[in-house]
């Protein structure tokens, strides 16, 4: 569904050349739901921005739903859904008026303009505001009507940056049943960008980590999560004598790394905490090493981002964008 080979985007920007995107080679499976997950300024809108044609890649090649982003845009445009940041419906129009407009300006006739809108008030429950002003939604009901608008002329692939950013809880929630429901019905591909860590992880099929420009990490959020980051265990031993028996005997252990004490705590980390942790106790119990507490915690993607990087995914990346100084700045 997506091909890209060596993409790349650059900006110029106060004498200085900022590298967004660096050589990006995906590929993207029809019916698939990928998460693009990175810091500000990763590089993720950028790429996002030139998949669905705004954006004029620097370099690279890409093909998406089968067609060139550079030699055919409209085939791209025809075939895809786009929901940017901030949202795109006009406030001073109906709501049920901008889905039919939406339609018409894709093309469709007016009773399958009308009959499309119709059935995608329905299904993103917005059926009884299509007379209001979208001025009168709450954000979690324009986020739906931007999502309809996007998908009125039931595009095969669905591109969404940030579609829940801003939203509580329960409307982010909400935002996402809609959105998986209908892939299932419409079999569309869907693309998003996020910064809730658990969205990536509970949504997408596949995660793509994006950092500086860079895929630097590609799989099933479990996969990253167990291969890059692992699950911790932590020992309260009753001291440090204890502990450090303890550090001996836990990197003694099979498929045990980062082994590590502080006080009469010990940190272990483990792709496999569940049938590791009563193998370490057992182990300790044997020497005589007394364990007072112990916890397994299951990581994160920020764990794994945090492997990766050194950094946590909160931390900015735009102070150190790789940037190509020009005119001696
Ligand atoms: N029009 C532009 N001119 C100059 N620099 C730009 C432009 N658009 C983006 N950039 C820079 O390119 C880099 C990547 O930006 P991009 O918006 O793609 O990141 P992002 O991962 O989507 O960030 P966020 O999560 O904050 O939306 C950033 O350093 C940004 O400042």
């Amino acid at each position: 569904m997506i091909h890209t080979r060596g993409l790349t985007r650059t900006f110029r920007a106060r004498g200085a050349t900022v590298e967004a995107v660096r050589g990006l080679d995906l590929d993207i499976e029809a019916g698939s739901v990928v998460a693009l997950l990175g810091p500000n300024g990763a590089g993720k809108t950028t790429s996002l921005r030139m998949l669905t044609t705004l954006l004029r890649p620097t370099s690279g090649t890409a093909v998406v739903a089968g067609h060139d982003v550079l030699a055919d845009p409209s085939g791209v445009r025809h075939r895809i859904g786009y929901l940017g940041q901030g949202n795109s419906a006009g406030s001073n129009f109906r709501v049920g008026d901008e889905l039919v407009v939406q339609g018409r300006a894709y093309g469709l006739s007016r009773v399958e303009s009308r009959a499309r809108a119709q059935r995608l008030l329905g299904a993103l429950e917005l059926e009884g505001l299509a007379k209001r002003t979208v001025a009168t939604l709450s954000g979690g009901q324009r986020r739906r009507l931007d999502i309809a608008m996007a998908l009125v002329h039931e595009p095969q692939l669905l591109f969404l940056d940030e579609p829940t950013t801003g939203l509580d809880p329960h409307s982010r929630a909400n935002i996402w049943e809609h959105v998986l429901r209908l892939r299932e019905e419409l079999g569309t591909t869907v693309v998003f960008t996020t910064h809730y860590l658990e969205e990536a992880d509970l949504w997408a099929g596949r995660v793509m980590v994006v950092d500086h420009g860079r895929v630097i990490a590609d799989g099933s959020a479990e996969r990253l999560k167990a291969d890059l980051a692992g699950d911790r265990i932590t020992l309260g031993t009753a001291g440090c004598a204890d502990a450090e028996r303890a550090v001996a005997l836990a990197r003694a252990l099979p498929a045990v790394h980062e082994v590590s004490a502080e006080g009469t705590q010990v940190r272990v980390r483990t792709p496999r905490g569940d049938t590791q942790l009563p193998v370490l106790l057992r182990h300790l119990e044997a020497a005589g090493v007394r364990a007072l507490t112990a916890r397994l915690s299951r990581p994160t993607l920020d764990d794994v981002f945090l492997h990766l990087t050194g950094r946590t995914l909160w931390e900015s990346a735009d102070a150190d964008v790789p940037t190509v100084t020009h005119d001696g700045a």
